[in-house]
């Protein structure tokens, strides 16, 4: 009976000590569910309670064992394949398809279900501006699946809800959202979804399901609230907390998206981070395939939203895919790929609404000469250029020195930069102005240099074969001028898969839809 309070499993055995009767009552539906999946129960008491789930017979034997654990599977379910109680049911075929595939549980990662979270961060700028508290779209999502899949909503997600309800009232009182409050606020989209997926196949298909909340799985980060980083023990607390809590026979389903800090505060990893916690336990625990299922047939050749003549692309590498990611695309989260690639495990970018389809690979490497020069093209809006020329003579020393410690003392990142000896043009990805933070960059560069700030621009990245890169300049840039766009900056960058350019943001749709013309479907 693990992720609860006073429960812990050790291999084959689950034991609950000093419990309450609610947590022994709890225990005893894993038992149960353990029973039928050839575990027996021992002994039970009443308060202080022991439920010992024992495998009948014989221990596996240590080939056989070793030969599980590599079939086992990461499975992610985005938003978009959590909408409702139907697709929770579509998400369980899947589930249980993996698990005659592999013969064991797969680990599952599930997201907030459709907009919630969303809909939790204008719930809190609702109380804070309005002073209003209303959650009922995450409300009637939640009882509407309970409802739908027979799961008593009172015991599953009412407390969730009413602590929610207490945080919007404080956020409406104090007058305050601070990055921490809304990670805690969002959090609760995917506190209820596992509740109410464990649930669901605890009840109705009988599976050892038991939900987790990811830092009970060892998930720590920094505090850069709503955008936080792991920190490196993680590796090694998933590991010990999947060993200690979840072992063989249990059907662990985990939120994405949230981990704690040391202050022992949630915090988040990023808009879609789902997909990183995906990835980060399946380099803990060495799967051989992390699924992240979308609603789209994998790795697209660009924004289907944008585009309407896509196509899907079958074979990427990790770092196509961190390249597409950070400079736009919308399928993936931008550090997912990088547990993945350190511990060279496969990821695979699969459609749950069409299951069939193979949907994406993602691997270390791909004989690039075999397919088309151009993989995909991500677009990036909102995004500011500063134009930042030396004040000193020529070739004076030190410029781009010190124009780089200044963005690091502001902690400032930085996307595109193209160079000279005495001037540099690089792109932030914030419109800023309204932080204040560009005025502080530009009072601090001005010590050094003229400064100039361009707002409303786009970078239109191609991911691409570099060794082809003229080919793809050439006809880049002829498609470019052919529809009258203008080009304000290329980059190359030192990446060897990404050619980027500078556009208007008026004009960035449209030079996506050329290059996407000139590329894919000519
Ligand atoms: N290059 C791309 N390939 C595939 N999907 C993309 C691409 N760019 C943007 N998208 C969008 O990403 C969506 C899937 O990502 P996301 O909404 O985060 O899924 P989920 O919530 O299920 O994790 C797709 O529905 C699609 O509209
Ligand atoms: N629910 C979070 C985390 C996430 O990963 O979502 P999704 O898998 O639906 O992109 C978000 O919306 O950002």
């Amino acid at each position: 009976m693990a992720g609860q309070q006073g429960t812990r499993a050790v291999g084959w055995v689950v034991a609950v000590h000093e419990t309450t009767p609610r947590t022994a009552r709890r225990a005893l539906v894993v038992a149960r569910a353990a029973r039928r999946s050839r575990c027996g129960v021992t002994s039970t008491r009443r308060s202080v309670m022991m439920v010992q789930a024992v495998e009948h017979g014989a221990t596996t034997p240590v080939d056989e064992k070793k030969e599980k654990e590599l079939k086992r599977v990461v499975c992610k379910f985005g938003g978009s394949s959590l909408a409702n109680a139907e697709r929770l049911r579509e998400v369980t075929k899947l589930i249980k398809l993996q698990m005659e595939k592999s013969e064991q549980y797969p680990v599952v990662v599930l997201s907030a279900m459709g907009p919630s979270t969303n809909e939790l961060l204008a719930a809190g700028e609702k109380a804070l501006l309005e002073g209003i508290v209303d959650i009922s779209t995450v409300r009637t999502r939640a009882y509407e699946a309970c409802d739908s899949l027979g799961l008593n909503k009172e015991d599953l997600v009412d407390p969730l809800l009413s602590n929610l309800d207490q945080l919007l009232l404080g956020i409406k009182f104090i007058k305050e959202l601070s990055p921490r409050t809304k990670d805690q606020l969002v959090s609760y989209g995917e506190r209820m979804s596992v509740r109410i997926m464990a649930a669901h196949l605890r009840i109705n298909e009988a599976l050892p399901a038991v939900h987790f909340d990811a830092y009970d799985l060892g998930f720590r980060t920094d505090s850069n609230y709503t955008n936080a980083e792991l920190l490196s023990c993680t590796h090694g607390l998933i590991q010990d907390a999947f060993q200690r809590l979840v072992g063989e026979n249990t059907l662990a389903i985990v939120t994405g998206f949230i981990a704690k800090d040391e202050k022992n505060c949630v915090t988040t990893l990023g808009r879609g981070g789902s997909d990183l916690t995906a990835t980060t336990i399946g380099a803990a625990l060495g799967v051989t395939e992390v699924q992240v299922w979308k609603d789209v047939d994998g790795i697209l050749s660009t924004d289907p939203r944008l585009v309407k003549d896509v196509v899907q692309v079958p074979l990427v590498t990790f770092d196509e895919a961190s390249e597409m990611a950070y400079f736009g695309a919308k399928v993936l989260h931008p550090v997912a790929m990088q547990p993945a690639r350190k511990y060279s495990i496969p990821v695979r970018v699969k459609n749950s609404y069409n299951p069939n389809h193979p949907g994406t690979r993602i691997v270390n490497t791909r004989d690039v000469n075999k397919d088309k020069p151009v993989t995909s093209l991500s677009l990036k809006r909102g995004v500011t250029v500063v134009d930042i020329v030396s004040t000193r003579m020529l070739g004076a020393y030190g410029f781009l020195a010190e124009v780089f410690k200044v963005f690091a003392q502001l902690q400032i990142s930085v996307d595109m930069i193209a160079s000279s000896e005495v001037s540099i043009s690089l792109t932030l990805d914030k419109a800023c102005g309204s932080d204040g933070t560009c005025g502080t960059l530009e009072q601090e560069l001005s010590e050094v240099a003229n400064v100039q700030f361009e707002r409303n621009k786009a970078i239109i990245s191609i991911v691409t074969n570099v060794p082809r890169s003229s080919w793809v300049l050439a006809n880049a840039m002829g498609a470019l001028e052919e529809g009258a766009i203008d080009v304000e900056m290329i980059s190359q960058g030192a990446s060897k898969y990404n050619i980027s350019f500078i556009t208007k943001e008026k004009d960035c749709e449209k030079a996506l839809r050329l290059l996407h013309q000139k590329f894919f479907e000519e």
